[in-house]
């Protein structure tokens, strides 16, 4: 979720900046691609066209083709901005700001959030032209707070947090462990340990309501969930978050991950208040401290604890065996404090991504029956009862389309952030390097070019006709892509592939009367809006 944070960070200073842009784009909007180009068109009348084909196409493309500077980019005003977000509490509707402002301002548009200018990006193709030429060691957005924390505390940066040289080395590290689907495929036994007790827990929750199968509140389970499922991977322990008495020490750490998420327009501040104003205004540093002292020292407790094993078994002339942090451990690529500092982002960038995704999946099959039905017909034919392993995923397109339609929709991140790091020409605009990019996932996910009827749940768009086929796109990249994408992308499709698979061989989902339409929300990561309540019936 620190990542969440800082990516948000960065998308919301892209909205404010956004929002400054409305007045300005129309032109742009003129040599926008030919989708948008064609309504434009439509509104336009007969005498207009005749006027337009009136101007000498040698003029025309040499308009077009100049390269224009950042001056000449549109975008919100500063106080567009300030209204938006701090008077129309635009931090809970980033994603639908980004949305409004492409369709303001153009594809690709500048916004000033106080000193830091953000050029927001909302076109597959620019994304990709971005992400494709990005150098070995990308930056997504200003790190200082971080930083400054992990100073101050003599902690190491992880992952996350981490730029250059530094970050290459942790990066190749972990990548070698669990970027490729094998490698976390072999997780498929423990992982499946923790979707036992998810099942148990919906069954000991449902029997606490009136009917005997609502579960209120799903995200709460999920949380608890992608909490235990991480942490058996990370920390190759249990954590008991899906017990009913969670012990004092996991409380701990979901109360600091709380903190985070929950402070986390302070926590914002935290990066964005100048050092000399902190004795003023003390809540945020102090906020953001104190919840980075909890995840630190939950990590650290679990990582003493396996040295400490694999120290006493080493003495004993045992066999060392283990996952990933035995690994990392035995072969100490990373020295201790970086091992801490991988292990606490990881952990904080694994569990609401993650939680959040299967709410909104479940939500969307008690909302789609027939889809529901078509999924659990393939799961029925791949798999029969049988229990699913990460292997089986590969024979399950389905439930691979559900995880993807739900992250296109629902994107966790709808923005995400780059430094650039060479001069560039995008859109037709000279961006210098050092310029904050912001990369509009949501509103590439939403666009009727990348995605046919771009509202509708259909898993199956994900399918391939044929090996031919590719339904991937830059449109929706809920991970990200490249170098820096998301490390914990399979660790994360593991155990949602394995939740989702079984869940629907034991139940049919449906939504319960106490929820309405849930609408996402943004806070920090795009999440509910409404707590999502729904009903688990046992298949016959
Ligand atoms: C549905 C689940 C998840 C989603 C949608 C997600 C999404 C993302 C995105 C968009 C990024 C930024 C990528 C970029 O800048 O190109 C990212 C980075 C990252 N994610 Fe995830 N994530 C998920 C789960 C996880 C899990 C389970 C873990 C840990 C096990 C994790 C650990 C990280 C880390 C450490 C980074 C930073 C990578 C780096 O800077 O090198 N994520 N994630």
């Amino acid at each position: 979720m620190a990542l969440q944070s800082s990516i948000l960070l960065l998308a919301r200073k892209n909205l404010l900046q956004d929002s400054c842009k409305q007045f300005l784009i129309q032109a742009q909007g003129l040599h926008k691609s030919a989708s948008s180009g064609s309504l434009e068109i439509a509104a336009h009348s007969q005498a207009d066209l005749k006027e337009e084909n009136a101007v000498p196409p040698a003029a025309e493309v040499q308009k077009d083709t100049r390269v224009k500077t950042l001056q000449e980019m549109p975008g919100p005003s500063t106080f567009a901005n300030l209204v938006e977000f701090f008077y129309r509490d635009g931090f809970s509707r980033i994603h639908e700001i980004q949305m409004e402002h492409s369709q303001k301002f153009g594809k690709i548009f500048k916004s000033r959030f106080g000193p830091q200018l953000v050029v927001s990006i909302a076109d597959r193709d620019m994304v990709a032209q971005v992400l494709r030429t990005e150098g070995v060691t990308p930056q997504r957005g200003n790190m200082e707070s971080w930083k400054e924390y992990r100073d101050m505390r003599g902690r190491s940066t992880g992952l996350i947090s981490a730029e250059g040289d530094e970050w290459l080395k942790m990066r190749s590290v972990l990548r070698q462990l669990i970027m490729r689907p094998k490698d976390v495929t072999v997780f498929s036994p423990e992982v499946n340990d923790v979707v036992v007790d998810l099942v148990k827990r919906v069954k000991t929750l449902r029997s606490q309501q009136d009917d005997g199968q609502t579960v209120l509140n799903i995200n709460d389970l999920f949380f608890k969930y992608a909490m235990e499922g991480v942490a058996t991977i990370l920390y190759e322990t249990r954590l008991g978050c899906l017990e009913n008495e969670i012990p004092k020490m996991s409380q701990e750490y979901i109360a600091a991950l709380h903190l985070m998420f929950s402070s986390f327009k302070t926590t914002m501040y935290a990066g964005a208040i100048p050092k000399w104003l902190r004795p003023i205004i003390p809540k945020p540093w102090e906020e953001f401290c104190s919840s980075w002292d909890g995840l630190f020292r939950f990590s650290q407790i679990h990582v003493d604890k396996k040295l400490s094993d694999i120290k006493k078994k080493m003495k004993r002339g045992e066999e060392i065996k283990g996952g990933l942090l035995t690994h990392m451990l035995v072969t100490r690529e990373m020295n201790l404090e970086e091992i801490y500092a991988n292990m606490t982002e990881m952990l904080l960038a694994g569990v609401d991504t993650t939680s959040f995704t299967l709410s909104w999946s479940t939500y969307l099959l008690a909302r789609h029956p027939k889809i529901q039905q078509e999924i659990f017909e393939e799961v029925d034919r791949v798999l029969g009862g049988r229990v699913p392993t990460g292997d089986d995923v590969a024979y399950l397109p389905l439930i691979r389309g559900l995880v993807k339609e739900t992250l296109r929709l629902f994107p966790v991140l709808p923005g995400n952030g780059r430094v650039t790091q060479d001069d560039l020409i995008i859109g037709g605009y000279f961006i210098p390097k050092g310029t904050q990019l912001a990369l509009c996932h949501y509103s590439t996910s939403m666009d009727e070019e990348n995605f046919p009827r771009p509202g509708e749940f259909r898993p199956d768009r994900w399918i391939r006709k044929d090996a031919s086929d590719r339904v991937d796109n830059f449109g929706s990249i809920p991970f990200g892509y490249g170098i820096r994408s998301c490390i914990g992308r399979r660790i994360a499709e593991l155990e949602m592939h394995l939740a989702l698979t079984q869940l629907l061989q034991k139940f049919h989902i449906e939504v319960s009367s106490q929820t309405a339409d849930v609408r996402a929300k943004t806070h920090g990561l795009l999440c509910p809006g409404a707590p999502i309540n729904l009903r688990f019936v046992d298949r016959k």
